[in-house]
């Protein structure tokens, strides 16, 4: 009897243990959830922190035809056109740069790509001569008549049906003998050069300002005065090479022109920055100067060209990197701001769908970036060492079709 009464102890013991031990893991478990929920919770917090940074300024485009670019009428007010950024301001950029910059390469190859798609106009039987762009370059002087046909030429290839250079008397018939295709204008140097390029302004879709414009203070006014009178006119204004010479001393010609998109190799872009800021250039983030570029500037959309292609209005920094080659040969750069002069034209004549309310600038951009990218890479599997911007012109048409039409 005793021992039968022990056992039932012994087992009555072990039963409240085990069900003790249930009671333990159960809470441990309520426990357990309960910080799970809880961080959950953090999370999704935080998560829409962050999401209301990245698109506080949606890219930017919703307000890219207003007169006041985003990043001056809301948080950075106190940022003022030509005056160094405060550490505030800087601090605030980098955070939003964290965010979009995160997706920003991805972004570039995913999501824009199919925007440019989309703004590239079908060629139809139903327009005429004119329609899908009238393209003028303001640049070529005695010593640079190349690269005012580099992007002459581009323009028209990558489909443009009219492509005018406004150059020097002496460039002009160098210039007219390359081409038979390309409408030249010898006025650049003339007494009333202002008022023979104007009369033709009516007429044009998009300006490319610099391409072997020289550094001569008379030209440089011509081409001041034009761009003053284009802006009037609210027409897309791209700025390369020796235009960006002339933006360099007087910012003021272009600052805040939503239309307008500068293009700086790293030597233009160092020089833009330091003339803004007053203070040497940091060179161990690219892209977070070229967003203060960008937004000392008025939010312009800045394109620094380089190993990747950092292309920013202020807002976000998207990158371009398609494979191009190790040839750097003059003239490339040409190439790509003809060709943005008018993809530029078909972003700010497609509607707002068509871009997904990105700013036309960017999508205009990192389409004429990843063309000449594509171009180099072409003409370098043929050409190798050869490789010059005549032979990455000849690519254009197949290489336009490679990204964007197929
Ligand atoms: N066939 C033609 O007609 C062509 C005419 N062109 C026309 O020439 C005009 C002047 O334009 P530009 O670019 O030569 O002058 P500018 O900005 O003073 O640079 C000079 C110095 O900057 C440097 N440098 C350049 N890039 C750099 C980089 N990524 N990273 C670092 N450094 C860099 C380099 O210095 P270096 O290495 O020699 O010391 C270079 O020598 C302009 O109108 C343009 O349209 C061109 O389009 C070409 C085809
Ligand atoms: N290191 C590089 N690797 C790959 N592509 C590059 C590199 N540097 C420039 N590029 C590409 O070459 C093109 C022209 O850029 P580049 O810096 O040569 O312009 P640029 O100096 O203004 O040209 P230009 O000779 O016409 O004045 C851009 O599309 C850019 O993406």
């Amino acid at each position: 009897i005793v021992t039968k009464r022990l056992l039932e102890q012994s087992a009555e013991a072990e039963q409240s243990f085990y069900q003790m031990e249930e009671q333990r893991l159960q809470a441990e478990d309520h426990r357990r959830e309960a910080e799970h929920a809880r961080e959950l919770h953090m999370l999704q917090v935080l998560g829409q922190m962050f999401s209301s940074i990245a698109t506080r300024n949606p890219v930017a485009t919703a307000t890219a035809n207003t007169a006041m670019p985003p990043a001056l009428n809301t948080t950075e007010s106190t940022m003022q056109p030509g005056v160094p950024m405060s550490t505030s301001g800087r601090m605030r950029h980098v955070l939003e740069r964290s965010f979009s910059l995160g997706t920003a390469a991805r972004r570039g190859m995913d999501d824009i790509l199919p925007l440019v798609k989309n703004i590239v106009p079908p060629l139809t039987s139903k327009k005429h001569k004119g329609q899908d762009g009238r393209i003028g370059i303001i640049g070529g002087c005695q010593e640079y008549t190349g690269a005012p046909y580099f992007a002459a030429i581009s323009a028209l290839k990558v489909g443009a049906d009219l492509s005018h250079v406004f150059c020097t008397k002496a460039a002009a018939t160098v210039i007219k003998s390359y081409s038979p295709e390309l409408i030249v204008h010898p006025v650049l140097d003339s007494p009333n050069a202002v008022e023979e390029m104007e009369k033709w302004l009516p007429r044009l879709h998009c300006l490319v300002v610099g391409p072997g414009l020289g550094r001569d203070d008379k030209l440089l006014k011509n081409a001041k005065e034009v761009i003053e009178k284009s802006k009037a006119r609210d027409i897309p204004i791209v700025i390369d090479a020796d235009g960006l010479w002339l933006v360099a001393q007087q910012p003021s010609v272009i600052q805040g022109y939503q239309k307008g998109i500068l293009t700086p190799n790293y030597m233009e872009f160092t020089r833009l920055y330091e003339a803004m800021h007053h203070e040497p250039l940091d060179s161990s983030d690219h892209q977070r100067s070229a967003m203060e570029l960008s937004v000392a500037m008025g939010n312009l959309t800045v394109v620094l060209k380089g190993e990747e292609d950092l292309i920013t209005d202020g807002n976000k920094v998207i990158l371009c990197r398609q494979e191009g080659s190790g040839r750097r040969c003059g003239g490339q750069g040409d190439l790509l701001s003809g060709s943005l002069g008018v993809l530029a034209h078909w972003a700010y004549t497609s509607s707002a769908d068509m871009t997904k309310s990105v700013n036309p600038s960017v999508v205009a951009a990192f389409g004429a970036c990843s063309l000449t990218r594509q171009c180099n890479r072409q003409a370098f599997h043929k050409h190798g060492r050869a490789t010059t911007t005549t032979d990455m012109i000849q690519e254009i048409s197949s290489a336009f079709k490679k990204l964007f039409e197929s």
